[in-house]
C-alpha cells in the first residue's frame, strides 16, 4: 500500500487525535455507516457483502423474510456478533469493530429486544432511575441524591413515553405495550444518538401500536435520535416509514419509500407474495 492510502484509511488517520469518549460526529456524513459487511455461521453466510447508511436523526424501516439477516445486522452494530470483513462506524470517528458491546452502548448506540425486560417489582420511576444509574457516567451522584437535572430528565422521558398516569405505579401492572414504552424509556434516559429496535409492535393491540407509531416519529430527528426499527408488521412499517430497507440472504434487496420497495417485484416475489411471512396489513 502506497503511503498516500496508508494514510487515508479510515481506520487509522488521525486516530491519535480521537478523545476516549467523544459525541458521535455527524457533520460530515451519517450517523452509521456499514460497508461490504459479511457474516458467516460455521461456513453459512448470514450477512453477504451488506451496505447500509443511517442519517443522522433518520426513522428506518428493516423489512425482509425470515433468515434475512436483519437480528445478525442489529448483532454486529452493537458488538455482539463480529464480522468477517468490513467495516461499521459510528459517525466518522467511531469505528465499531474496534469496540466492545459495553463501549459501544455507553457511546450511544441503544437495543431495544423484542421481549420487554422491566423490573415488574418497581414503580414507572423507579425503573427510570435504574436505567439512569446503569450511566457509569451519573453513577455517583446518583448514590448521593437526584440533582434537579435527572430529575428533569426523568420526568420529561415519562411525558414523552405517555406513562405519567402510570409513574408512580408497580411497572408489573402495566399493559404489554406500555411495558414496552417503559422499555424505550429507560434506554432513553442515557441519551442514546441510535436507537434499534426489533419488532417492537408485536403482541400490541391497535391502539398500543398508533401510540407506538406515534412515539418513534416522535422520537427520531436531527438533534434526537435516529431509530432503526426492525418489523414485520407491514401495516405498522406503512404508518411510520419515510425510507425502508429490504433485506434478503444478507443483503440489500431494495431501498426506498415503502411506495417504491412494495411495489417492486423481487421484494413481492421474497417477501410481500402470499407465501411470505410478512404481515400485510
Ligand atoms: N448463531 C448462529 N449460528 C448459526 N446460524 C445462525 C446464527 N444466528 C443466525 N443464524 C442464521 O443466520 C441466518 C440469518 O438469521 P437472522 O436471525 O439474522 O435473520 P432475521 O432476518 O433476523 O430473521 P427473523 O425475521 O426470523 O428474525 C438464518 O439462516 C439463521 O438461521
Amino acid at each position: 500500500m502506497n503511503m498516500f492510502k496508508a494514510l487515508a484509511r479510515r481506520d487509522q488517520v488521525f486516530d491519535f487525535m480521537t478523545p476516549e469518549v467523544s459525541p458521535v460526529d455527524v457533520r460530515h456524513g451519517p450517523i452509521l455507516y456499514l460497508e461490504d459487511v459479511s457474516v458467516s455461521f460455521d461456513g453459512f453466510q448470514a450477512i453477504n457483502k451488506l451496505n447500509l447508511t443511517i442519517d443522522d436523526g433518520e426513522l428506518r424501516c428493516i423489512i425482509g423474510p425470515n433468515g434475512a439477516g436483519k437480528t445478525t445486522m442489529m448483532d454486529t452494530i452493537t458488538g455482539k456478533t463480529r464480522p468477517d470483513s468490513g467495516q461499521v462506524w459510528f459517525g466518522s470517528r467511531h469505528n465499531l469493530l474496534r469496540m466492545s458491546e459495553p463501549e459501544i452502548a455507553t457511546l450511544g448506540i441503544g437495543r431495544k429486544f423484542q421481549k420487554p425486560t422491566v423490573f415488574e417489582a418497581l414503580t414507572v420511576i423507579e425503573n427510570l432511575e435504574l436505567a439512569m444509574a446503569a450511566d457509569k457516567r451519573v453513577l455517583p451522584s446518583l448514590t448521593a441524591r437526584l440533582s434537579s437535572e435527572q430529575r428533569d430528565r426523568i420526568h420529561e422521558v415519562v411525558r414523552l413515553i405517555g406513562l405519567k398516569p402510570a409513574a408512580h405505579g408497580l411497572a408489573g401492572i402495566l399493559s404489554h405495550g406500555q411495558k414496552q414504552w417503559l422499555e424505550i424509556g429507560m434506554l432513553l434516559m442515557q441519551r442514546p444518538r441510535l436507537l434499534l429496535v426489533d419488532e417492537p409492535v408485536a403482541g400490541m393491540t391497535e391502539q398500543e401500536m398508533e401510540l407506538t407509531a406515534d412515539l418513534l416519529t416522535r422520537l427520531a430527528g436531527k438533534g434526537r435520535q435516529s431509530v432503526v426499527v426492525v418489523e414485520h408488521d407491514m401495516g405498522f412499517v406503512r404508518s411510520i416509514a419515510r425510507q425502508v430497507t429490504v433485506l434478503h440472504q444478507g443483503s440489500v434487496l431494495a431501498e426506498g419509500t415503502m411506495d417504491q420497495v412494495s411495489s417492486d417485484p423481487r421484494v413481492v416475489e421474497v417477501y410481500l407474495g402470499e407465501e411470505s411471512g410478512a404481515e400485510v396489513a
